[in-house]
């Protein structure tokens, strides 16, 4: 038996993460599974990279399944819809099923799947039909024949498509004859919408009923009605994860067939929102688009049932308003809330869980923000006293020009806070080139504080590996941050995730779930503005039992830096007066930041050969293995050492516990 079936996990989700190498459920899934499954509001954190998406979304599937599973159940329609000459028995709720009255002799039906493999076409229709409202069915093709399905109305000849009464679609497009009430028919093939294929304007009371016409060939069916809305709403707070959570859960649905659960993906800025409004069982999206979608009453959450805030911290500081909003809009009966984040303790959070969860479970496994020990944290001190090479005229780095009118270019003196400042961001991109070749980095991840800075650092290593930025050059990069379009992030994260650039430049628009696996180093270049976020920045290493390191440059020194509260948000701005002044700068306290760091996780200091000394993991060393062999080793393997050591220390037990009278006896002979 499975360690998920343990857990209540139905087999088609089973099947897909076994596809996965999840042999075992992580402690955050061991827990927080059963307890969605049993219908409760559930508030849990966990460390970084333990696997809190499949704990959130592996139940949400199960429960999303089974009930669209029974909706499936549900006939076309009752009687009212129905042909008063057909086979049914009229009035009530009946099963939808091919007619075995209604066929052609050679057309062969076994409950949902029909056969033909006779040489000429046969055909067949439906029990049932329907004559308003808005209905869809699924087919299957299982073979290489020909078929045709559609729709047809009783008094229409059995081969759809060939006379004015049947309307049908196959192998060679759509096919009938006539327009005949305004209605309209279209067909889908493997998800893609062909839009409308007839526009109808059938007499009165028309009765279609689902046909079909098939020539030495086999189909399957599915029959439910079309107005499946949303049972899932699950918010990311940024593009980036919530496309790693909507594929991860169309990884997870794979196995989950007829019917199929329909997830869409909503992302602010791109225009394919619009396949949720005729079906849909799961959203996943950030929250600007989300409102907008529900205030144009595009989406429809009168049937959400699961109301997920992943990273829940961040959004709550950062969108409540649109939390609100969707959440008074959610129906209350039956709804459960799920809040996920590595730092889910603060009392901000704390009061808002409190608001829209009823009697929720703490799975709370680490307590306070904990962080993986897979992590080992380590820092350089950017100090221009020790470094010289801000001296270096000829490697001059692109600052972000805040002090273009107080620091000369070529200034080398260190006394005004100013001069302290300027040296240091001249100082920070060579100790980068220097740690990256220092522990031989063949991938990391380098978190910048803005746009300017993320842009400004890509040139500069661009520039220094040879000025070009394919894989030759040694530091081959690409940017991530708010200023590039989805098309064009999307592009990036994938070409760092697929290992055709190193190194992945990017503000903390990438700092909370984006999982690039077995990834070993990660680098604040600046360090973030809060402890959480740290948190959620390293947590990018160290992720599924793999050992990270991360590396901050840290300044000795406040830095000045931009801080835009005008209203292009800094495009075409020079303002470099201070915010209590007017202008759009801040004085970065960088030494202030690493205090929490520095004291609840005592990161070792990386000494002038960017060494962390002999005691610790030769990091270049294990970032060259992993370059060499496979790139993701089966979680099994990586097992198998632990468990072979437990069950040879399990043996020794036994054994000692076997030979205990004899020692005794012989102990006593001694006394
Ligand atoms: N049961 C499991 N067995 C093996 N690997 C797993 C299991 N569950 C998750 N993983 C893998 O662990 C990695 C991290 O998972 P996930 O992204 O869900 O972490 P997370 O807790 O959401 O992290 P973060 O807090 O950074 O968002 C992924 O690569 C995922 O495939």
């Amino acid at each position: 038996m499975s360690a998920f079936e343990d857990l209540g996990v139905m087999p088609e989700i089973i099947q897909a993460v076994e596809e996965l190498d999840w042999i075992l459920p992580t402690p955050i899934q061991q827990d927080s599974i059963p307890l969605i499954l049993g219908g409760g509001d559930v508030l849990a954190a966990a460390e970084t990279g333990s696997g809190k998406t499949g704990a959130f979304a592996l139940p949400i599937l199960q429960i999303t399944y089974e009930t669209i599973n029974k909706k499936a159940a549900v006939p076309i329609e009752s009687a009212e819809q129905s042909d008063a000459n057909d086979e049914s028995t009229g009035g009530g709720v009946q099963q939808l099923a091919w007619s075995l009255e209604d066929r052609d002799k050679d057309l062969s039906i076994d409950g949902l799947v029909c056969q033909s493999r006779a040489a000429d076409w046969s055909g067949g229709r439906a029990t049932r039909g329907i004559s308003k409202g808005k209905y869809y069915y699924e087919a299957t093709v299982r073979d290489e024949g020909l078929c045709r399905v559609g729709w047809a109305l009783k008094r229409s000849s059995r081969s759809i498509g060939t006379d004015k009464y049947s309307w049908g679609y196959g192998g060679t497009g759509k096919k009938s004859h006539e327009d005949l009430d305004e209605g309209s028919i279209g067909f889908t093939k493997n998800g893609n919408d062909f839009g409308e294929a007839y526009h109808l304007n059938t007499p009165k009371g028309a009765i279609f009923y689902p046909a079909l016409l098939l020539k030495n060939a086999e189909i399957s069916f599915s029959f439910t009605t079309m107005n499946r809305k949303p049972l899932s709403l699950i918010i990311e707070p940024v593009r980036e994860l919530a496309d790693q959570t909507y594929s991860a859960i169309l990884n997870f649905s794979k196995y989950l067939t007829e019917p199929k659960i329909e997830a869409v993906l909503c992302l602010g800025g791109e225009k394919n929102n619009k396949d949720f409004r005729k079906q849909c069982d799961i959203v996943v999206g950030t929250p600007g688009i989300l409102e907008k979608l529900v205030k144009e009453d595009q989406l429809d959450l009168s049937a959400i049932r699961f109301f997920v805030l992943d990273e829940a911290d961040r959004l709550i500081k950062d969108n409540l308003p649109i939390l609100n909003y969707i959440y008074n809009r959610l129906p209350k009966t039956g709804l459960q809330v799920l809040l996920f984040s590595a730092t889910l303790h603060s009392d901000q959070v704390i009061r808002y869980a409190e608001q829209i969860t009823k009697n929720p479970t703490w799975v709370d496994l680490k307590g306070k923000d904990f962080i993986p020990d897979l992590i080992t944290h380590s820092y350089i001190k950017a100090d221009p006293t020790k470094f010289e090479d801000w001296k270096d005229v000829n490697h001059r780095f692109t600052t972000d020009g805040i002090h273009n009118n107080d620091v000369k270019q070529s200034e080398t003196k260190l006394k005004t806070d100013e001069q302290k400042s300027q040296a240091v961001k001249l100082l920070k991109p060579s100790l980068l080139v220097k740690c990256i070749r220092a522990f031989k980095m063949d991938q990391a991840l380098i978190f910048a504080r803005t746009r300017l800075d993320c842009d400004n650092l890509h040139r500069y290593l661009i520039e220094v590996g040879g000025g070009k930025s394919a894989l030759e050059n040694e530091f081959s990069s690409v940017c991530l941050h708010g200023d590039k379009g989805t098309a064009l992030r999307k592009e990036n994260l994938e070409k760092f995730k697929s290992g055709e650039v190193k190194y992945l430049i990017c503000t903390d628009v990438a700092s909370r779930g984006i999982d690039v696996q077995g990834l070993p180093f990660v680098i604040n270049y600046t360090l973030p503005d809060t402890f959480e976020d740290y948190i959620h920045r390293v947590g990018r290493v160290g992720r599924a039992d793999r050992i990270g390191l991360a590396i901050s440059i840290v300044s000795p020194y406040q830095e000045k830096v931009w801080f835009h509260t005008c209203r292009d948000k800094g495009r075409g701005c020079y303002n470099t007066k201070l915010t209590q002044d007017g202008g759009c700068s801040v004085w970065y306290d960088e030494p202030e930041l690493f205090k929490p760091i520095a004291e609840t996780l005592s990161p070792m200091e990386l000494d002038e050969n960017f060494s962390l000394g002999g005691e610790v993991v030769n990091f270049g060393k294990f970032a060259k293995e992993r370059a060499s062999t496979v790139e993701y080793k089966a979680h099994t393997d990586q097992l198998a050492p632990r468990v072979i050591e437990l069950a040879r220390l399990e043996e020794n037990i036994q054994i000692d516990f076997l030979s205990l009278p004899k020692k005794l006896a012989n102990s006593n002979k001694a006394v």
